[in-house]
């Protein structure tokens, strides 16, 4: 059975009763987090993610609408849902917490059982939103970041390393001879090949900023960031070795009897090409100069102090 952790609630509220009577609710169901007032709101906001803020409006110092306002200008935070619960019960004081971008607006003295209702309701909308996001991020087959995941993250790391002066290397692996194989052990069998070299490419990477992903049929393309050339052709050379290692049979390559991997890697930093598109054609230029060469190689540049 899928275990599924239980979603985070944050309650802010400066009102011991309130906190207390809104916890009892919902602990049964939910985490339950805790902030007696709008700078402990924010400050476990970006602490624990919550997945969702029942959120007074009227605090000493920074009061609920400036607690959502701070939320929003946050990249790290402004995706997080925010319920207001107030004791403001002019329909201008709900128009104003929604226009701010709150999800819902509950007054006071509430109901527990409405609360309660509404609080599953917003918290199912998170669950389904994330869904949609890692649809929209990650390939079907191979479970790798998809090719708009890498798009996405390859202009801001370039962006990144520009502003910093700091390396940033590119590789892509496309697999050998693999119509052939398509063809010689069936579709199904080239797509648990394909799911295997994607698990083990990725697992091969070490930091957190290094991204796998699909950029296409299959080829893969491997983001690593702050990385020189010499680390990601160490890297790279790993992967290959690894997916050597699973020694799956090929029996109809003419490269080798098991499946093999040729990659092209470039690396901003070593001899400095003028934006992405160039760093990834240098990429892909090397790809096409590995399969030329023979395949089951690794073809790199920019190695020399980056
Ligand atoms: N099973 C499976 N095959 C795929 C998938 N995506 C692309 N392919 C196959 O990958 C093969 C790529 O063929 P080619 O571009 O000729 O490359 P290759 O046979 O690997 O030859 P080289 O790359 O030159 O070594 C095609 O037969 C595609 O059908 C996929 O998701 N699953």
């Amino acid at each position: 059975m899928n275990h599924v952790e239980p979603q985070k609630v944050l309650i802010a509220d400066d009102d011991p009763i309130n906190r207390q009577v809104l916890a009892e609710l919902l602990k049964p169901e939910y985490t339950v987090l805790l902030a007696k007032n709008g700078e402990q709101a924010l400050e476990r906001a970006a602490r624990h993610a919550p997945d969702l803020i029942l959120l007074d409006v009227m605090m000493p110092d920074l009061d609920g609408y400036e607690v959502l306002r701070r939320l929003r200008a946050d990249p790290q935070l402004e995706q997080i849902s925010v319920i207001f619960i107030s004791g403001l019960a002019r329909p201008e004081d709900e128009a104003i917490g929604l226009k701010l971008g709150a999800s819902d607006y509950i007054t006071k003295p509430f109901n527990a059982t409405v609360v309660m209702a509404r609080v599953a309701l917003h918290l199912q909308l998170v669950r389904q939103r994330r869904i949609l996001e890692r649809l929209a991020h990650v390939d079907g087959l191979t479970e790798l970041a998809n090719r708009r995941r890498f798009d996405e993250m390859y202009a801001q790391e370039w962006q990144r390393a520009q502003r910093n002066g700091w390396p940033l290397s590119l590789a892509l692996l496309d697999i050998d001879a693999f119509k052939q194989y398509n063809d010689y052990y069936g579709h199904p069998a080239g797509d648990r090949a394909l799911r295997a070299i994607a698990r083990t490419t990725a697992a091969g990477l070490r930091r957190p900023a290094d991204l796998a992903a699909r950029y296409g049929g299959e080829e893969l393309v491997l983001l690593m960031p702050d990385t020189d050339g010499v680390q990601a052709r160490h890297l790279v050379d790993d992967v290959c070795a690894a997916i050597a290692a699973l020694e799956m049979p090929h029996a109809a390559s003419q490269v080798s009897p098991v499946l093999t991997v040729s990659v092209g890697g470039a690396t901003l930093g070593g001899y400095g090409p003028e934006s992405a598109a160039e760093l990834f054609e240098a990429a892909d230029e090397h790809l096409y100069r590995a399969k030329q060469d023979g395949r089951n190689r690794v073809v790199w540049r920019g190695l020399i102090g980056g």
